[in-house]
């Protein structure tokens, strides 16, 4: 099977000459849920803007459905839906205006909008909220606007950035669930978070980002063999999140510059 998404060898950031990724590669499968993990400034972000085209590459590529932004920009473009760390939306528009907006400029038609606006509103627990403007939403209604409006669309790739912060638990059960619909349907997720343990089961594989470089990528259980082979035995039986972070956390400390050698 052919990636949806291939990152390759991307080395980029905000200037020349002072890169903030270094030579990051993966690649998505359809139907695939990665996650990108990382702490505090390790390129999670600047990675998903790269992807959208909102970043230039400065050395590398990357490709959706095969192709790089620069041979079909409106295709590229309309391949994914995002959505922000922080949710941007228009403070005098409502829920639903947001939604409407949003399917109007996928090309949702209107039926197939009225049906997924009922379902979407239901499972987010936002039917009371549709007809409130932005500026009275709670953060995690507004985050949910944002959630819903990506999730209107039905695009191949969603590309997710931290969209648990601010939601309660039934609003992050809401969104594992329908994320996971979303992936059995064939499309792929890349979901960056901090909060390993919550994706920890969702996810298929996963991207460990640390200071811009990925220091290493697999299955949860290729994660715990390469992380064990490292003289962490504990690491098959913890979890992940607590031998990743005691791990980069380690690392920090030492102010050295850890590279994952196979
Ligand atoms: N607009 C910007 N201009 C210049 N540097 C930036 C900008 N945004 C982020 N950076 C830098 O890029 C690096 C990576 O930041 P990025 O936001 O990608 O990290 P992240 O993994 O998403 O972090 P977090 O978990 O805190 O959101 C950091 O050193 C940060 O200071």
């Amino acid at each position: 099977m052919n990636p949806l998404l291939e990152v390759n060898q991307l080395t980029g950031g905000y200037s020349i000459g002072r890169p903030v990724l270094h030579d990051v590669s993966f690649a998505i499968e359809p139907g695939e849920m990665v996650g990108l993990i990382g702490l505090n400034g390790a390129g999670k972000s600047t990675t998903m803007k790269h992807i959208l085209g909102l970043l230039e590459p400065q050395t590398g590529q990357i490709r959706l459905g095969g192709k790089a932004l620069d041979e079909n920009p409106e295709q590229y473009r309309a391949s994914m839906a995002y959505v922000p760390e922080s949710p941007i939306l228009y403070d005098a528009l409502t829920v639903r205006e947001h939604l409407i907006w949003s399917a109007t400029a996928y090309g949702v038609e209107e039926r197939t909008y009225e049906e997924r606006l009922v379902h979407l509103a239901k499972l987010f627990h936002m039917t009371p909220h549709l007809d409130k403007a932005a500026q009275h939403l709670s953060k995690g209604m507004r985050q949910k606007t944002m959630l819903m409006s990506a999730f209107l669309v039905r695009p191949p790739l969603y590309v997710i950035d931290e969209p648990f912060l601010g939601l309660d638990p039934l609003g992050i059960r809401s969104l594992l669930t329908f994320m996971n619909r979303m992936k059995e349907e064939g499309a792929s997720l890349l979901v960056s978070s901090h909060i390993l343990s919550t994706i920890e089961d969702y996810c298929d594989r996963f991207v460990l980002l640390h200071h811009g470089k990925v220091l290493v990528a697999g299955t949860a259980d290729e994660l715990r063999e390469k992380l064990a082979a490292r003289g962490g035995q504990e690491a098959r039986t913890t979890r992940l999140e607590d031998v990743f972070y005691a791990w980069v956390g380690a690392d920090d400390e030492d102010g050295g510059e850890l590279i994952w050698r196979d």
